[in-house]
């Protein structure tokens, strides 16, 4: 163990921050630093950010964090990086200036070339070679997109000027001053280009997307040595995963079977697969996680479009409630929801239903119906929605899940875990640090500059705060579920495709 550098720092660049995050060697928080990002809407369903802000943001709170721990650089052992994931940043390679604002995750543009793409019968390709599928979410057709549309950057792009990045590889660029590009595998998979099978840039889609492969960056594992950042001394930059995926390793998540939920805006589900990859059969995603030795394991994705979202639309549309917290005491004010479900499907839904005209429906109404059961109705829908994920990540993997790990800021509502764990009738396990994406980047530094030897302790620095158990009998919970079957049918198809 190296007693002089007993610090290990996480950068955490996510959807609406930037955070530092400062650990010691028993992964305590030593100090903590966030600037708030500007989110742009140049168009309806568009987002971007401003990739210069990212980076003046993220060294803001890195600068300050050293000066609120009075931890001087020469005892940290390293860094590492973790982010939103398939935001696309493309930038010159002489001036380090991006051609365009970034195109973030959420920001639907590329819509119609996803339509496009499955024209072309791609779809299976697609499938089988990324684990993705044809949708703007991911980071490929964003590319594409800055090439066809900013003037003049498909022939300097062709002429090897310009270079493409996702959160990690910007950071890596900017902390190396320009000497470093490089991504990890998590990343990597999350762009449309990338073949998990062979864990290789894949040729056919590159040229399918026309995009020139030298634009991308050297993809390495997620616990390496990438490059060094000048803080008056060099530190070395030697972990680096996209956020859900480090959040499965602070999880500690490092074998075949374990999951994960984050309970954010959305909710996102990931199951490690070990070295095993699994085809889901009920449109979830296959991606690359980090394994044990901190090598390439396969894991199952599910995301819940409105997680913790619906609680901020009862607060902030309905009012209902003053703050988030709120709705803990309005839902145990009642002892059920009176016959009534919430189905939060504002936006469609997501995996296991894939219903892009499903549109959020509020049923079981009579003159009884208060406040607080709707509150319930809402915070009950975060669970059966994320217990619907569960069924079809134990379906697809073919096994049980032994208990499932929870953060995010809607995991700290008691009366939402419980429910969780009865209605799906498994343990819910809540860490007492819910920062467990800047842990899980922390983790992967600190083990490949040698703070940590192995995974065993790791865990030791993991403490539970509180762990759910099922209490719910067999008939009560199937009732309570087959409800939310047919409400969630009520939901479906509700408008037409236009
Ligand atoms: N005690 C709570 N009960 C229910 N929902 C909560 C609670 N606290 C926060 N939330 C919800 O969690 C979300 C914030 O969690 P966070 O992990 O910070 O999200 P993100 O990283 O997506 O911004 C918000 O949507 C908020 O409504
Ligand atoms: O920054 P977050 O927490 O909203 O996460 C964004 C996800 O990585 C998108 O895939």
């Amino acid at each position: 163990m190296n007693t002089s550098k007993p610090y290990v720092l996480a950068l955490d660049q996510g959807t609406t921050s930037s955070r530092s995050i400062l650990f010691d060697r028993q992964a305590q928080v030593v100090a903590m630093a966030q600037r708030e990002l500007t989110q742009h809407y140049p168009q309806p369903g568009w987002v971007e950010h401003d990739a210069t802000e990212i980076w003046a943001t993220q060294r803001a709170t890195l600068t300050e964090v050293l000066a609120k721990s009075g931890v001087r650089p020469e005892q940290i052992s390293g860094i590492g990086i973790t982010n939103q994931r398939e935001t696309t940043v493309v930038w010159n390679k002489h001036t380090g200036l991006p051609i365009h604002h970034a195109i973030v995750w959420q920001c639907r543009r590329t819509a119609p070339l996803c339509e496009q793409l499955k024209t072309q019968g791609l779809e299976a390709e697609i499938r089988s070679r990324t684990g993705l599928v044809p949708d703007a979410y991911f980071s490929g057709t964003k590319l594409r997109w800055l090439l066809d549309n900013v003037p003049g950057a498909r022939a300097q792009a062709e002429a090897g000027e310009l270079l493409f990045g996702t959160m990690d590889t910007w950071l890596v660029w900017k902390l190396t001053e320009g000497r470093v590009h490089v991504t990890d595998y998590t990343n990597a998979s999350r762009t449309l280009l990338f073949n998990i099978n062979s864990l290789e840039w894949d040729s056919l889609l590159l040229k399918e997307l026309d995009i020139p492969a030298a634009m991308l960056p050297e993809v390495k594992p997620s616990c390496a040595r990438y490059g060094h950042t000048n803080l008056g001394v060099p530190v070395p930059i030697a972990g680096m995963a996209g956020d859900q995926q480090a959040a499965l390793f602070g999880q500690l998540c490092f074998h075949k079977g374990m999951v994960k939920n984050t309970y954010g805006t959305g909710c996102f589900m990931l199951m490690n697969t070990g070295r095993q990859k699994v085809e889901s059969s009920h449109g979830l995603l296959t991606t690359l996680a980090v394994g044990a030795d901190g090598g390439v394991n396969y894991a199952l994705e599910g995301s819940v479009f409105m997680g913790g979202a619906v609680i901020q639309w009862l607060r902030d549309e309905l009012g209902l409630i003053a703050r988030a917290a709120d709705s803990e005491a309005c839902a145990r004010q009642v002892r059920d929801t009176h016959g009534v479900y919430l189905v939060p499907a504002f936006t469609g839904l997501g995996a296991p239903y894939w219903d892009p005209y499903a549109r959020g429906t509020l049923v079981g109404l009579t003159r009884g119906t208060n406040k607080n059961h709707i509150v319930r109705a809402a915070l009950e829908a975060i669970a059966f929605q994320s217990r619907d994920l569960l069924d079809a990540m134990q379906q697809d993997a073919g096994l049980r899940l032994a208990a499932l790990k929870v953060d995010g800021g809607a995991a700290a509502n008691d009366f939402l875990m419980q429910f969780q764990a009865d209605i799906s009738h498994g343990r819910v396990i809540r860490p007492a640090l819910l920062e467990t994406t800047a842990l899980g980047a922390a983790f992967l530094a600190g083990l490949a500059t040698g703070l940590w030897q192995n995974t065993d302790e790791l865990a030791r620095c993991v403490m539970t705060d509180r762990e759910f158990t099922p209490h719910m009998n067999n008939r009560e919970r199937e009732q309570h579920y087959r409800g939310w079957q047919k409400a969630v049918a009520r939901a479906r198809h509700w408008v037409e495709p236009s």
